[in-house]
């Protein structure tokens, strides 16, 4: 299997074009705990992560935020007592792209 985790970033130019659902399903099967949503009318790449206690949810957050910050993508993070949840898309071309995968797999490896 292809390790998404250590793919370059691509940077996601405003006029790349969003994955085709297909795409995306064909895409999330090698990240199988990550679920496509549709938010705002878009495809979203959406998953979340649990902890003992607030302090480690908003640890996993400053982590995410760190590769976020480093490949200058960004997802939307919430974080809860417990329970941090993130969510990618690129924003620039409504919808999704190779480089939110990459984020994905770069996310996981942060919660371990
Ligand atoms: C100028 C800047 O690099 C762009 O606006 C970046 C910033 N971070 C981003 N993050 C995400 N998730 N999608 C984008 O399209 C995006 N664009």
């Amino acid at each position: 299997m292809t390790n998404l985790a250590k793919q370059p970033c691509e940077p996601c130019s405003g006029n790349a074009t969003p994955m085709s659902e297909k795409e995306a399903q064909d895409a999330v099967n090698a990240l199988p705990q990550w679920k496509i949503s549709d938010g705002d009318g878009m495809m979203k790449l959406t998953r979340s992560y649990h902890f003992d206690d607030f302090a480690g949810a908003l640890a996993f957050t400053q982590r995410v935020g760190d590769i976020a910050e480093q490949a200058g993508h960004h997802p939307m993070i919430t974080t809860e007592y417990g329970k941090t949840t993130v969510t990618w898309w690129s924003h620039e071309i409504g919808g999704l792209h190779q480089n939110d995968f990459i984020l994905a797999a770069r996310t996981d490896e942060v919660a371990e």
